[in-house]
């Protein structure tokens, strides 16, 4: 089929119909105004790991008292960043029919209003919970090459994701070697644990919203990964993450990669690692875009610990979207922790 594809570039109807009426985008300066200040995030620097002696132990650190750290040096050509960047709001700003259509019979899928997906990648109906202000593209690395598609465009998009996603699949094959280490994890049992062909990125579009207390561009919540690594682009803040009870603002800097644990790896830790609440904001002056991975264990590999029920990532899934099925939330780890109704 064919789609207007060029005709409409950052017009109103390229937002999904409910986020129309807030968007009144004009050019302010870059909204975080002090980005040369440091932030308190701990800045792990993925050349230094095989280097230096203090690097690994930094890593530890942040895994265990943040669960979320920004990765220096992490080798990804900054113009593949800049490139994707550019290419994603290009995407976006197409008409939303063209988007929904651009992805149909595809592994790729659009979604918009919860990041709550199925396996298959489309949005989870859900209970009571609130729209996010955000809309995506769920894209499955390993199915990456069958998303051949006639539109330029959409083809370029492809060719840069399969780079991205090499990248990032070592990236998260260096931090899990060195996390598996830190945790005198069995190196042969803890293998499967990450399994590289699970990995999956979202492209996330959070339209601007002036009312910014109106409505979150992503509800709180842990990710079910083991690793999760993204991409901000420049200046234009939203993610916050949960620290000593306050909210942190994770500054974007565009040069860095921002890593946080998830709950397969808080669980793969025995709780030693913790997988961090987070949030997204949604901006009031600009819209904001971020290129999220995700890596999984090997679908039915037991996870075992001392803390929790052997269970697999299938298992935790399956039990994922039932509770959002059914309560209308994720209740996560809980669910699987040892003698958890006995007190
Ligand atoms: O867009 C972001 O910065 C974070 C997205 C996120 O937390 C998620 O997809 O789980
Ligand atoms: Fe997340």
């Amino acid at each position: 089929m064919t789609t207007t594809i060029s005709a409409v570039m950052n017009n109103l109807d390229s937002y999904p119909p409910p986020f129309r009426h807030q968007n009144s985008q004009t050019h302010y300066p870059d909204q975080v105004n002090s980005l040369s200040d440091p932030d308190p995030i701990p800045v792990i620097d993925l050349d230094g790991l095989n280097q230096n002696l203090d690097e690994p132990k930094k890593l530890e650190e942040a895994c265990r008292e943040w669960g979320l750290f920004r990765l220096a040096n992490h080798g990804i050509p900054l113009t593949l960043l800049s490139q994707l960047h550019d290419l994603a709001k290009e995407i976006f700003s197409i008409s939303f029919e063209s988007k929904q259509a651009s992805t149909a019979n595809s592994p790729i899928s659009y979604f918009w209003g919860t990041a709550a997906l199925t396996p298959k990648g489309t949005a989870l109906a859900r209970g009571s919970q609130s729209i996010n202000w955000l809309e995506g593209f769920n894209i499955p690395l390993s199915q990456l090459s069958e998303f051949e598609h006639q539109v330029p465009m959409l083809d370029s998009f492809r060719v840069l994701l399969e780079e991205y996603g090499n990248h990032l699949s070592r990236i998260a094959g260096m931090l899990y070697e060195t996390m598996a280490k830190n945790l005198d994890l069995n190196p042969e049992s803890s293998k499967p644990y990450l399994s590289e062909e699970t990995g999956i990125v979202r492209v996330y579009r959070y339209p601007v919203n002036s009312d910014a207390d109106a409505a979150l561009g992503m509800e709180v919540h842990t990710d079910s990964s083991v690793l999760s690594i993204l991409h901000q682009n420049d200046g234009v803040s939203g993610l916050e993450v949960l620290r000593d009870n306050h909210w942190q603002t994770v500054k974007p800097l565009s040069d860095s990669l921002i890593v946080n644990l998830g709950d397969m790896m808080q669980a793969i830790s025995d709780d030693r690692f913790k997988s961090v609440k987070h949030r997204v904001k949604v901006n009031k002056q600009r819209d904001r875009i971020s290129i999220c991975y995700f890596v999984f264990p090997g679908e039915d590999v037991l996870i075992q610990s001392s803390t929790y029920k052997p269970f697999s990532y299938n298992d935790f899934r399956t039990q994922v979207q039932k509770d959002v099925k059914t309560l209308g939330y994720k209740v996560g780890l809980e669910r699987f922790k040892i003698n958890e109704d006995s007190n």
